[in-house]
């Protein structure tokens, strides 16, 4: 089966709650040759942010995914080509692991053919998804490969995705979950700032992610970031 990202190397996660560097518009962050654009955030992020992105972006050729942070933020828009529905694998307790997936299949009616899972391993305690998640990120190399395949295997989640936020990840953790997998994606989200983290981590994954870079540097650095992935999946 084919999915929409196995020809995807860098994803543009794009915060609702963030803004853009001066001058700097949707357009210009939909031509920075990424593969596709992420649409959320942890933190103070709602149906009408998450609007407002989409409707700026609607118009150019990128993918769209929108990335809910919980039920009451996903929106229906014919311009998102899918949802991508994190379920965190390390999470303290149920809620962030089955129990705001059933709020939301109790009280919408779901496209399930444009909806896809994503498996988190949390991995910096101090990121707002690893407070708000109680994620315990407490895990060595073997912790983060058996997630991985417990999620693949046991739970068929489609995509796996490392999440650093905010800090870069251990090429060690990463590439364990990375050699877990047969059939699942292994996304890599945190810290990357330039050509050289993103082509070193483009190394351990299928993709990479890569977030606050856009809303604090802008577009150029951003375009720093796809070179890096792409040079390392071209290698
Ligand atoms: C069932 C539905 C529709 C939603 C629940 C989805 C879950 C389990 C959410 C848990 C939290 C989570 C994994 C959010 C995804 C987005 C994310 C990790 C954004 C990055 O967040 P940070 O960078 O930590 O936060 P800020 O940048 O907002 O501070
Ligand atoms: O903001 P950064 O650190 O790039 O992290 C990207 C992404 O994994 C956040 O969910
Ligand atoms: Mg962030």
């Amino acid at each position: 089966m084919t999915n929409p990202w196995d020809d995807w190397d860098h994803v543009l996660k794009v915060d609702p709650d963030k803004d853009l560097q001066p001058g700097e518009t949707f357009e210009d962050v939909c031509r920075t040759g990424t593969d596709a654009i992420e649409i959320g955030g942890t933190l103070d992020v709602t149906a009408e942010k998450m609007t407002r992105v989409v409707d700026a972006a609607a118009e150019y050729d990128v993918p769209l995914y929108q990335e809910p942070s919980n039920p009451g933020v996903v929106i229906d828009s014919p311009a998102l080509d899918g949802y991508l529905i994190p379920t965190v694998f390390n999470a303290g307790g149920p809620f962030w692991i089955t129990g705001a997936h059933k709020e939301w299949v109790r009280i919408d009616d779901l496209d399930w053919s444009r909806t896809h899972t994503e498996a988190y391993i949390v991995m910096n305690p101090e990121a707002s998804v690893a407070q708000l998640t109680e994620a315990d990120c407490d895990l060595t190399a073997d912790d983060v490969g058996a997630y991985a395949k417990v999620a693949e295997r046991m739970f068929g989640q489609e995509i796996v995705y490392v999440e650093y936020s905010g800090t870069f990840g251990d090429t060690e953790k990463v590439g364990a979950a990375h050699d877990a997998l047969d059939d699942a994606a292994l996304f890599y989200g945190g810290g990357i700032h330039d050509y050289e983290s993103a082509n070193e981590m483009a190394a351990h994954s299928d993709v990479v992610v890569v977030g606050d870079l856009l809303h604090d540097e802008g577009v150029d650095a951003v375009r720093e970031t796809v070179k890096g992935a792409k040079d390392a999946q071209d290698d």
